[in-house]
């Protein structure tokens, strides 16, 4: 909806209604038309101000409209008849002006932007590109290399930066529409020929071919297979070679292909999954909605590893104090400097003062005692861990909650060892922790929805996705990844090379294969956590056969590789080669080729040819079997929850939607039928075999992903 309302006299303002971000939804584009309609057959009205309501002036299309039946008026001829307008109309943005929202505000003849609004075309992150004349009106505003990046990338600009670029032409600290009001007053009268940006001629530099191949590949290299960023590209390229009204053809043509792929329908799942995960639930029936978080103000960090010193990066960027616990004194001190750096660094980056003063270092657990929340982040020990609860239990105040960043271990082992087991809680972060995206918020079965509610609120106050799961081994995401690394290694011992594993991984959209990343986090982390376990033996004289671990099927190639000091890039030697240790182009070492053909004759396997079919189905449909076992177990809530984790934990192709969307895509049935035909070629493989879940949804018709929940509670409800 929109409202209209005559003020200052003169002046028509229009206001946007929809809440809660004014998306351009049917009756909002209706809203807008008969508006300007009023507004311009008003003879007393002079000009024209559009704003939206709450402070938001536009959010772009309703993301919820798409796919469905076209109604109310195109958002194009809408635009095109504001840009034609006798008045003149002024965009009073606050807040975002995103996507349609932005190219609503291109269409008007001036825009004032509040100091605090960002705006941007971020349609690509959707799937999609700029096609209500965004992408052949900005390039005309701004020039095709600052139109390429915004449009490419989707990214946000402050209004400080919009009005660098040209796209706003003034920026406010007062109340935008009043500025607006008296601007558009003042501009009343004025010839609105020099305003009109299709008029504009597309200024483009005289290297634009080499400009444009560069963007491609740019765009390519970034996410591998997306065809979105590529169209924008092709967009982009149409403004700036071919007059606007072509353009637009050429902006229509794309947008037609773009709309239908499956690429968007993924991107536009995901959209909605990463707000769907705030929304978290507890098998105990707590609630996102039930459930207040209670204030962190001052935090602290133990252990100042990698792991300890990201984190307390990111919390000091957040503007949290923080205490920083190393008791090894020469680690403090090292820690120290990597701390002040990282924040130095950042700061720079982002143009703000270092926050070096949030943070207080300490050798021992005391000035802890009176922080609100702590993140225990030593090394993966279990015994180490609970003796570091113990101690924090006994140290702080009452009601500090106690959180543990293990990748894997039982949180609610941890929690014993405390007085409160409500106030424990996993924050699970991914390395670089002050960098990754995401964080599992990790409840156990004392875990207060307090604890969860706090844990999550400061995971978004410090920038990250949280997502909230069970305790489980390995949580989701370490849980899901055992069985696709299990099949990589069982594929290299049938015949595959890492190469080629690798290959298929990237071709599907992986920015690195399964191999290429061992080798970037360092083999030697898995091999600890497997000797701690007892798999990995490297005395095969102890009895046990080689190849079997527990009755199953076990590739000891790993543990192998480690006993000979090939930890990956950080020796130099993994299951690639690398020019000296911490370099970081792989190359295929003809070491590792003989090695494997040795490691084969040695246990009679029979190298065969493996195709790319068979390395995706195996590695990719063992790893979604185990997201339905996880759904199945109560470990997550819906699919999102994994999907999330494994687009911004894992680097699954953000354009295929992760993994429990691509099973969708694919066809459950289809992943059912693969499962079984390899768990019948390998029984000794429990991670094939088709998990209830899966095959209680294909019993069932297949039903789409939105309404799994409903078939998981039925499953739930039957235990
Ligand atoms: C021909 C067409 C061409 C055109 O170029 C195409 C486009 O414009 S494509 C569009 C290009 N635009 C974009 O890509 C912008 C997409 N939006 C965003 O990036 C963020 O939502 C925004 C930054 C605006 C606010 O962040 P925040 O403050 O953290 O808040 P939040 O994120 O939690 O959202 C609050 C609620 O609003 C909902 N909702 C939001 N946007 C839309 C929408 N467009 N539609 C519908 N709904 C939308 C959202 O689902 C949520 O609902 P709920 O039921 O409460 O869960």
């Amino acid at each position: 909806m929109a409202q209209y309302t005559r003020v200052s006299g003169s002046v028509g303002l229009i206001t946007l209604q929809s809440p809660r971000v004014n998306a351009l939804s049917a009756a909002v584009r209706q809203g807008i038309v008969d508006m300007m309609q009023r507004a311009l057959s008003e003879p007393e009205v002079k000009s024209v101000v559009i704003c939206g309501q709450n402070g938001i002036f536009c959010g772009g299309a309703d993301i919820k409209e798409f796919g469905k039946n076209m109604s109310g008026p195109p958002l194009i001829p809408m635009i095109h008849a504001i840009e034609a307008a006798s008045k003149p109309v002024v965009a009073a943005i606050e807040g975002i002006a995103l996507g349609g929202g932005l190219e609503l505000a291109l269409g008007c003849h001036y825009r004032i932007a509040h100091a605090k609004a960002r705006v941007g075309l971020p349609e690509v992150t959707l799937g999609l590109l700029p096609a209500a004349g965004g992408s052949q009106r900005l390039p005309r505003l701004i020039g095709v290399p600052a139109a390429l990046d915004l449009i490419t990338t989707g990214r946000h600009v402050t209004a400080a930066e919009a009005l660098k670029l040209g796209i706003v032409d003034q920026v406010t600290d007062h109340n935008t529409v009043n500025v607006a009001v008296k601007f558009a007053k003042r501009v009343a009268g004025q010839s609105l020929d020099p305003r009109r940006i299709s008029t504009y001629p597309c200024p483009c530099p005289s290297d634009a071919d080499a400009l444009f191949e560069k963007a491609m590949q740019k765009v390519r290299r970034a996410a591998r297979g997306a065809i979105a960023p590529v169209a924008c590209v092709q967009a982009v390229r149409a403004a700036a070679t071919l007059p606007y009204n072509q353009g637009m053809e050429r902006e229509k043509e794309l947008m037609a292909t773009l709309f239908t792929s499956g690429q968007a329908r993924a991107l536009q799942y995901f959209f909605f999954a990463q707000r769907a995960v705030g929304k978290w639930s507890m098998p105990s029936g707590a609630r996102w909605e039930t459930s207040k978080p209670r204030p962190v103000h001052k935090a602290a960090v133990i252990g100042l590893g990698t792991m300890g010193r990201g984190i307390t990066v990111a919390l000091a960027q957040a503007g949290l104090s923080v205490v920083a616990v190393e008791t090894q004194e020469k680690q403090l001190m090292e820690a120290k400097q990597a701390i002040s750096g990282m924040l130095e660094r950042g700061a720079k980056r982002s143009g703000v003062a270092p926050a070096l003063d949030k943070v207080s270092y300490s050798h021992n657990i005391q000035p802890v005692a009176d922080v609100d929340l702590v993140i225990e982040a030593v090394f993966e020990d279990m015994a180490l861990k609970k003796k570091v609860f113990q101690q924090l239990s006994a140290v702080c105040k009452p009601g500090t909650f106690l959180c543990s960043n293990t990748s894997g271990l039982d949180i609610d082992h941890l929690a014993c060892q405390t007085r409160n087991p409500e106030l424990v809680v996993g924050m699970h972060f991914f390395a670089p922790a002050h960098v990754m995206k995401l964080l599992e918020v990790v409840y156990g079965p004392k875990s207060s929805p307090h604890a969860v509610a706090t844990a999550m609120q400061l995971g978004k106050k410090i920038g990250k996705v949280s997502v909230a799961v069970g305790n489980c081994r390995g949580f989701v995401g370490n849980r899901m990844l055992k069985p696709y690394l299990e099949q990589a290694l069982f594929l290299l011992e049938e015949g595959a090379t890492p190469e080629f594993v690798d290959q298929v991984l990237e071709e599907f959209g992986f920015a690195m294969g399964v191999f290429r990343v061992s080798d970037l986090s360092g083999l030697d982390v898995g091999w600890r956590v497997r000797m701690a376990d007892g798999l990995a033996q490297p005395d095969p004289t102890t009895g046990q056969p080689v190849r079997v671990r527990q009755g199953r099927r076990y590739s000891p190639l790993g543990d192998l590789l480690c006993e000979q000091g090939r930890f990956g890039q950080k020796t130099g030697r993994g299951w690639y080669q690398y020019d000296k240790p911490g370099s970081q182009v792989a190359k295929p070492d003809p070491w590792l080729h003989s090695f494997l053909d040795e490691y084969r004759t040695r246990h009679g396997l029979v190298a065969r040819r493996i195709d790319h079919q068979e390395v995706l189905e195996r590695c990719l449909y063992s790893l979604i079997n185990e997201g339905f076992r996880i759904l199945e177990d109560g470990i997550a809530a819906g699919p999102e929850d994994i999907d999330v984790i494994y687009v911004f934990g894992y680097s699954w192709p953000r354009h295929r939607g992760g993994p429990m969307f691509y099973a969708a895509t694919v066809g459950l049935n289809k992943v059912l039928e693969r499962l079984e035909h390899y768990h019948q070629a390998h029984p000794d493989v429990p991670s094939l075999q088709p998990c209830r879940l899966l095959r209680k949804l294909v019993a069932g018709g297949s039903p789409p992903i939105h309404k799994w929940r409903e078939v998981i509670k039925k499953v739930h409800s039957q235990l």
